[in-house]
């Protein structure tokens, strides 16, 4: 580990003495805190880091790209816990499971507080849950938020909606193999506007749809690591008119505008089917039958988070999943050779299957882990002055537990850049009890996603259903495509050729089964 010399010596915080005496659990506090002071042990330095510059500090040094390469350079160079300062805002990384176990989860109470972010800021989304502040009003949204999507209930009663769009998902692939971003990106939309809305969807030029991936472009511009700090587009708003700002002003205005659709929309479409006596069963549908008990604009809210959170991440899991079949056929055989035993070849595998099918379960595990979709999270934001490992970390900062960094770790991961499920099996069976990936790819704590469990619903479903019929393969007329990756705080592969085919005769009949039920 290279530590680097701070440029100013620091001054001990008043705090700081306080979380020394705390720490300390023997009798003794006051002399053996005076014996510290005296030789000056209390003076913990901020954690290593790439060295800053004068007032910019490591403005610099901030990706604007490729996050998670730089992150790993810095893992290497100063190790679990890196520190870097941007015009005086402190940012901390956390680059292993010790310190996000020991900092985000054990100590979740300091540690659960969001940043500001500019850009989101501007945009509008004081409302949304996600980047609201630790505190009473969050953790209401939040609890409203997990009675549905996260409770073993409610995520049965979404098991119909997941199997509609697995089949229309199969059905859209047969009738155009090759466009399988758009399938995927339907797929993604429709589940969670059934659960969420009531609202099916059909078309990847539906206008709910578009909205939603208008406003996660934004989302994940802001959030990406490079404009934590920094915003630009709050600088060119104070451009004149002459010199493009009136342009910036009208982006920004559009930008406020989907969001508020998005807001607005389908909570209305809920609302006039309600009128009409015509909405289906679904989150919003419930939640404003009860809305004695919970009040309207929560219900709007929540719903909202719900179809933003989930529509981007979910589409590139699934993107994510296509691309490691295509570099690993071995896996689809694998996966292949256990559908056909367990279920057959006469119907399609179901949720009642799953824990016959470890080795799907693992395609789903290690496709989180292989390429997690927010690589690098949302940052949280500390509290309160700490201490961690001798080390101090100050009120404020910006935390970040390093996703990709965690996932790729080659003590937990051996040749962690290997697509290889059977990390996960243990004697035929799964076992993911010190390696599982969800534990890391969600987020941390108090925080973590509150989507999780829907989310591995819904991909386990869409993976065993798509390889009992189809095989994806390499395109004959070029190399394999690389394991390339965009860049943004959701980040999905670069586009690649590739070729589906339905694997069998047995799978062209399912298929054709499904297109007729479907006409
Ligand atoms: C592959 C799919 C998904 C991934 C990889 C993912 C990842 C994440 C991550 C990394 C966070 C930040 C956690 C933290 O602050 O430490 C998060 C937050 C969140 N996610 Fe997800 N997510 C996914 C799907 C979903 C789905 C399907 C939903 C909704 C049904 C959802 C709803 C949310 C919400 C509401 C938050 C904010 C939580 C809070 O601030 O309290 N996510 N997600």
């Amino acid at each position: 580990m290279v530590e680097v010399d701070r440029p100013h010596p620091r001054k001990i915080r008043p705090a700081e003495l306080i979380l020394v005496v705390k720490q300390c659990t023997c009798g003794s506090v006051l002399p053996l805190l005076f014996t510290m002071l005296s030789v000056g042990v209390v003076r913990h330095p901020l954690p290593p880091g790439p060295k800053p510059l004068p007032l910019i500090g490591n403005l610099l040094d901030m990706p604007r790209s490729k996050s998670q390469q730089t992150f790993s350079k810095w893992t290497d160079l100063y190790g679990d816990v890196v520190y870097l300062n941007v015009f005086g805002r402190h940012i901390i990384l956390l680059n292993s499971v010790k310190s996000t176990n020991d900092l985000l989860e054990k100590r979740g109470q300091n540690y659960s507080d969001r940043p500001q972010f500019p850009l989101i800021n501007l945009v509008g989304h004081g409302w949304n849950f996600g980047f609201k502040p630790y505190g009473k009003e969050w953790q209401s949204l939040r609890r409203t938020f997990t009675s549905q999507y996260n409770s073993n209930v409610t995520l049965r009663s979404f098991y119909e909606a997941h199997r509609d769009s697995a089949s229309t998902f199969l059905v859209n692939i047969f009738r155009e193999p090759e466009g399988i971003s758009n399938h995927l990106r339907i797929r993604s939309a429709q589940i969670i506007l059934e659960v969420t809305y009531g609202i099916s969807v059909k078309s990847s030029d539906d206008p709910v749809l578009r909205n939603a991936e208008a406003v996660m472009d934004v989302v994940s511009t802001a959030l990406s690591p490079g404009m934590w700090i920094i915003n630009p587009i709050s600088i060119l708003r104070f451009i004149p008119q002459w010199l493009g700002g009136g342009l910036v002003a009208a982006q920004v205005r559009r930008w406020q505008a989907d969001l508020e659709d998005l807001r607005h929309v389908p909570f209305n479409v809920v609302k006039n089917s309600m009128a009409h006596g015509i909405a289906k069963p679904c989150f919003t549908a419930n939640l404003l039958q009860e809305s004695a008990v919970v009040d309207e604009t929560l219900i709007r809210d929540t719903a909202a988070i719900a179809l933003g959170a989930a529509y981007e991440t979910s589409f590139v899991a699934g993107e994510v999943f296509i691309l490691a079949m295509v570099l690993n056929e071995w896996v689809q055989h694998s996966a292949q050779t256990e559908i056909d035993s367990v279920v057959g070849s006469d119907r399609l595998p179901d949720f009642i299957d799953r824990e016959r099918l470890p080795f799907i379960t693992a395609i789903v595990k290690e496709v989180l882990r292989w390429h997690p979709p927010a690589p690098t999270g949302i940052p949280h934001r500390l509290t309160q002055d700490d201490i961690y490992e001798g080390m101090f970390l100050p009120a404020g900062s910006m935390v970040m537990g390093n996703i990709w960094q965690i996932l790729h770790d080659p003590l937990m991961y051996p040749d962690p850049s290997k697509f290889d499920p059977n990390r996960y099996i243990v004697d035929g069976k799964l076992d993911c009890s010190n390696n599982d990936p969800s534990r890391y790819a969600f987020g941390f704590g108090r925080r973590a996603c509150p989507g999780r469990l829907f989310t591995e619903d819904s991909l386990w479903l869409m993976i065993a259903q798509f390889l009992a019929v189809y095989s994806v393969l390499p395109s004959a007329d070029g190399p394999l495509p690389e394991a390339a990756f965009t860049s943004g705080a959701i980040s999905r592969p670069v586009p690649f050729k590739h070729v589906i085919l339905p694997r069998s005769t047995a799978a062209r009949k399912l298929l054709a089964e499904l297109i007729q039920a479907d006409d």
